[in-house]
């Protein structure tokens, strides 16, 4: 070992943290570094290594709480990921163009542990910036019981001694990070749409559509908030999940700041060759009356409206996930998805890819769906950008990640805010049809915002 590594080992681990798990850390490092130092340049190289288990009493030396800048949770696989810092960002001209460097990625460490992955992002339609992808300098995995962590460098990018510097002081905030965890109260609101404008462009736009200009548009209002102090996005993200136990909750580093939601619609995931993705539009609210909210999805559910509109989402989905899969699968009625403040038209849809086609590639197919633009495409997208719609803090874009063997997860960036110090952006949309009436959709926009508003205390 060089003296400069044992140097910085001494200096980034604290006599009181000897027994501190990044001992198994430091190891790897150790018995990696002739390989780390041997990778070319502009190689990018990830170690892994399993951590003990946390325990469910906090207490444990490995209890990954606080600290980071990205947090994805899954919804169904009881699977958390935890990253900090860059290894490598990305700016991609396509989303596949990743391929070629997921090929060359050096992975080392113990053998059978999950793969290295990045985030990534692809901006909504309206927004011409490319989509962007990063590795994660560190990355803390939680599958189950079992805790993997990951350091990556892109070899050039940094001296190896300064990487690891890096990677034990993020990998320890990660592991013993303290919570910062009560959230600000809103202090003011400035929406940016008032239903006389929001009640306008829904006019005009099932007025086009009876015009025959298109089929369904989705329309959004925006709304700022300002809080009484900063708000911690990995906490929001946390109590995104707590409360939202159905959706897919993440936290992104993006801009200056975060964009953090509780998306209910996973656009695809990708395992081996089965792709599983999912047609969610149409919206009732729920009652905490029982049968009333059995009505309320009964009349979802026999709206013509609501289920052409859902039809629409659904129909778009399986023909995307056609073009390169051998076969696809979806019920043909859907059920119905319960979250916290709505309910929605549901229809799973499932296929099996084509060799060769990765996950990227199948993610850039399905987005826009028109749960997020409208139908046909490029009319639906024609007629947002004559309505002057915008979008931004990555609100009905689309994040994920992609580990490298291919695998990954990507949700629509839906019932999200863009978190940047003592401010907030958020977004919320409806799918509007011929038939649409403005207060309504209204209606629908305030409970999809109050997904993210709770959390500041709004009841
Ligand atoms: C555009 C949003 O939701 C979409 C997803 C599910 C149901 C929708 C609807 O019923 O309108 C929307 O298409 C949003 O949450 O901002």
């Amino acid at each position: 070992m060089s003296t400069s590594l044992q140097t910085v080992l001494d200096e980034t681990r604290p006599p009181a943290e000897r027994a501190d798990p990044l001992h198994l850390l430091e190891r790897a490092i150790l018995e990696s570094l002739d390989t780390i130092e041997a990778t070319r340049p502009g190689g990018l190289v990830s170690l892994s290594v399993a951590l003990p288990d946390a325990a469910p009493d906090g207490d444990a030396a490995v209890n990954p709480v606080r600290g980071g800048d990205c947090r994805w949770l899954s919804p169904d696989e009881d699977q958390t990921l935890y990253g900090a810092g860059e290894a490598v960002r990305l700016t991609l001209p396509t989303p596949d163009g990743f391929e070629a460097h997921r090929t060359a990625w050096v992975v080392l460490g113990e053998e059978g542990l999950p793969p290295p992955l990045a985030f990534w992002t692809v901006p909504p339609a309206l927004d011409p910036a490319p989509p962007e992808l990063w590795v994660p300098r560190v990355l803390l995995r939680r599958t189950g019981g079992r805790m993997t962590l990951t350091v990556s460098l892109r070899r050039g990018d940094t001296p190896v001694a300064e990487a690891v510097r890096c990677w034990l002081a993020e990998a320890r905030t990660l592991l013993h990070g303290r919570p910062r965890d009560v959230l600000p109260a809103i202090a003011a609101r400035a929406p940016k749409t008032d239903l006389a404008d929001w009640t306008d462009r829904v006019r005009r736009t099932t007025e086009a559509i009876a015009a025959g200009r298109l089929s369904k548009a989705v329309l959004a209002r925006r709304l700022d908030i300002r809080l009484t102090g900063t708000a911690d996005a990995q906490v929001l993200a946390d109590r995104l999940a707590a409360l939202h136990p159905a959706c897919c909750t993440f936290a992104l580093a993006h801009g200056q700041g975060h964009v953090v939601a509780a998306s209910p619609e996973r656009l695809a995931v990708k395992r081996g060759a089965k792709v599983h993705s999912t047609a969610l539009a149409g919206t009732a609210q729920r009652h905490a009356d029982p049968e009333a909210d059995a009505r309320a999805a009964g009349d979802l559910l026999a709206s013509p409206k609501e289920r052409r509109e859902h039809a629409i989402v659904a129909d778009a989905i399986a023909e995307a996930l056609a073009e390169v899969c051998e076969s696809v699968e979806r019920p043909e009625t859907p059920d119905i998805m319960r979250l916290r403040q709505v309910q929605h038209l549901h229809t799973p849809v499932t296929g099996h890819l084509r060799a060769g086609v990765g996950f990227l590639d199948v993610v850039s197919r399905l987005h826009p769906t028109p749960a997020v633009l409208g139908w046909p495409r490029p009319a639906a997208l024609d007629w947002l950008r004559a309505m002057n719609e915008g979008r931004d803090g990555l609100y009905t874009g689309v994040a994920g990640w992609i580990d490298r063997d291919g695998d990954g997860e990507a949700a629509m960036v839906l019932r999200s805010a863009y978190v940047e110090d003592r401010a907030a952006v958020l977004w919320a949309g409806a799918g509007i049809m011929a038939e649409s009436d403005p207060a309504r959709e209204w209606t629908e926009t305030d409970l999809k915002l109050s997904t993210l508003l709770n959390l500041f205390g709004d009841p």
